[in-house]
């Protein structure tokens, strides 16, 4: 399978702080916030990646790396196995898009919708803007004028989709695109990018902290813990049989008949500045070993599917 996305050994490390002079004359330490650290993963034309993990765990800046609105620390990554430099970066970025998860506040409220729509293309073309809008299932006459406060969120989420769609990308990064909306709101949209994306062929990564969406939607899983990758492989296998126990907490997590609403695993992930030794996950794991506070486990291929656990040896 040749990929259209890859990332090799990502890290984005932020600085937490501009150094100031007195700070260069005492030679104090620059302090990183190490929110991505030797992330690896490969995604197929057409695929949709799941990318799961609780909040602060590294999902958005990913998916901030692949839609190149920022730039790794380190690491390699290849849009159709071309490597992104700064030479090839402007060509990637017209064929990747990304979708975020407040539809308020990704779009500029004193716009009309057509123009929202039609912005990235830097020009206002007719046609496009009509095509995109009836893509996601919209009049195009009927809300073209309009401002987004003139419309529910949903429906504001449905414009963003459009313009995300406008210069007719193959990958578009989909950052919680239903967290903030109404449950009912949510299947519809879930469904519309789905129907797009076998429409168009289009390749997603989807970001989401719920696990029941990732198996909604997705052919391959990533979970993401404290900026580590811990498990990956295809949904079906994560699912039915997650290795790492994370994954497991995070699918237990999952609303079912018994359990109404989507409840997070007890304890926070660690501060991405002082990060544990050993095994981050360490602290809140249930099958912690004494192995797992003193070394970092490394991947071992365990039926199909990568996991980072010293479960696995
Ligand atoms: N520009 C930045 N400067 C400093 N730290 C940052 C920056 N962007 C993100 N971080 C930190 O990186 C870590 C990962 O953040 P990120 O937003 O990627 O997580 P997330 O899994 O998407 O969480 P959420 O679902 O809450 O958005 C967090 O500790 C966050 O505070």
């Amino acid at each position: 399978m040749s990929s259209i996305i890859k990332l090799e050994n990502i890290k984005k490390y932020y600085l937490t702080q501009q150094l100031q002079l007195l700070d260069i004359i005492f030679r104090r330490k620059p302090v990183y916030v190490r929110a991505m650290d030797n992330v690896s993963i490969e995604v197929g034309k057409g695929k949709i990646l799941g990318i799961v993990g609780e909040s602060g765990s590294g999902k958005t800046t990913l998916g901030k790396i692949v839609s190149t609105i920022e730039t790794p620390t380190d690491g390699k990554f290849y849009f159709n196995e071309e490597e992104i430099t700064r030479k090839t970066i402007h060509n990637a970025r017209k064929h990747i898009s990304m979708v975020f998860q407040n539809p308020y506040t990704s779009v500029n409220p004193r716009m009309k919708i057509k123009q929202i729509v039609s912005e990235p293309l830097g020009h206002f073309d007719m046609e496009k803007t009509k095509s995109v809008i009836s893509m996601v299932g919209m009049d195009y006459d009927e809300i073209a004028n309009k401002e987004p406060k003139e419309l529910s969120g949903g429906q504001i989420q449905r414009i963003a989709i459009a313009r995300s769609l406008i210069k007719a990308p193959d990958v578009l990064v989909l950052d919680e695109p239903t967290s903030a909306l109404d449950e009912s709101i949510q299947a519809q949209i879930l469904d519309l990018l789905l129907d797009i994306q076998k429409q168009s062929d289009l390749t997603y990564l989807f970001i989401t902290h719920n696990m029941g969406v990732a198996k909604y939607v997705a052919d391959d899983i990533a979970v993401i813990y404290a900026g580590k990758l811990v498990e990956y492989g295809p949904v079906k296998k994560v699912m039915e049989t997650p290795k790492h126990p994370y994954t497991q907490l995070l699918i237990a997590s999952v609303p079912d008949f018994e359990k109404k609403e989507l409840q997070s695993p007890i304890g926070d992930v660690p501060s991405l500045i002082n990060i544990p030794k050993g095994c981050r996950f360490s602290d809140r794991c249930p099958r912690v070993m004494d192995i797992c506070r003193q070394r970092e486990p490394e991947f071992r291929d365990v039926d199909g599917v990568k996991v980072l656990c010293w479960l696995y040896g």
